[in-house]
């Protein structure tokens, strides 16, 4: 992701690459570049300090790095209290597909009594359940105690440990990881006679760069933490 972002950024007529950030380089070096805005896309482990770094030093961030809870979102909230000229903006899927999906999922989710997420993802992935899957599940579970829906009915007593996959709001994600895989989800909607499947695959990782580029070019505009492309979509 890292190398493609590098030529999106590089090959774009209104963006400038300025600097490329390996694990070994000094993140000065953004700084010393004059960055006005980082991507970062590494590792949940090195995310944070990389995104404080950058508030910090006044640079505005697009995070595509995966498997940020509620707890570093609010650790980024509070470093950018203290810089509120800075914008980050996180981007649990940069995919326009992806986004799309989401929001529908969102509207769809007040309608079905029954809900369960099947994330599937290349195998060197490092967090299980995607970022994509855990907002997915958050902004459905979120729509669905908006309508007053209860819990999705389930009448397991007895299972096997992970058979039911991962509880996320209420809202079960199964996470697969297989060779041959970039990047897909299933939401599966279900009510008396009919289901819903609203599915998006990325086949490629040129699909995130569209994304990439609408982020680098927006976030500077919105300071403060944004969390997803919906508001710069306009969805
Ligand atoms: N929001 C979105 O749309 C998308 C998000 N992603 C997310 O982006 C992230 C990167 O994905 P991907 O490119 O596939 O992953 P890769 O593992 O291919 O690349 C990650 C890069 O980060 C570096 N890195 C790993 N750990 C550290 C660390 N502790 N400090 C500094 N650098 C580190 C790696 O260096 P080294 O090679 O030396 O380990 C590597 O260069 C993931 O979190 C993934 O989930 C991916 C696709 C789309
Ligand atoms: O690691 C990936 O590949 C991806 N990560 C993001 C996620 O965790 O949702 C976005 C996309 O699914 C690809």
């Amino acid at each position: 992701m890292g190398s493609e972002a590098v030529r999106a950024v590089g090959e774009a007529a209104d963006t400038e690459l300025v600097a490329a950030i390996n694990r070994e380089d000094d993140l000065s070096g953004l700084v010393s570049a004059g960055a006005q805005v980082a991507v970062d896309l590494t590792h949940p482990d090195a995310v944070l300090d990389n995104v404080r770094f950058c508030v910090e030093h006044g640079i505005h961030v697009v995070v595509g790095t995966s498997g940020l809870g509620a707890a570093e979102l609010e650790q980024i909230r509070s470093w950018l209290a203290e810089r509120p000229e800075v914008g980050v903006l996180v981007a649990p899927n940069f995919a326009i597909g992806a986004v799309l999906s989401m929001r529908f999922a969102e509207l769809a989710a007040k309608f079905f009594e029954s809900v369960e997420i099947v994330e599937l993802h290349h195998p060197k992935k490092a967090d299980a359940p995607s970022g994509t899957a855990a907002r997915t599940a958050q902004v459905i579970a979120q729509a669905r105690a908006e309508a007053g829906l209860g819990e999705v009915p389930d009448a397991t007593t007895k299972e096997l440990d992970g058979a039911r996959g991962a509880d996320v709001d209420g809202v079960r994600v199964h996470s697969v990881r297989m060779t041959g895989l970039v990047a897909s989800q299933e939401v599966l909607f279900g009510t008396e006679g009919e289901t819903l499947t609203i599915r998006h695959d990325s086949f490629d990782r040129r699909s995130f760069m569209p994304g990439v580029l609408l982020s680098v070019r927006e976030v500077g505009d919105r300071p403060g933490l944004t969390v997803g492309l919906d508001a710069l979509l306009g969805i």
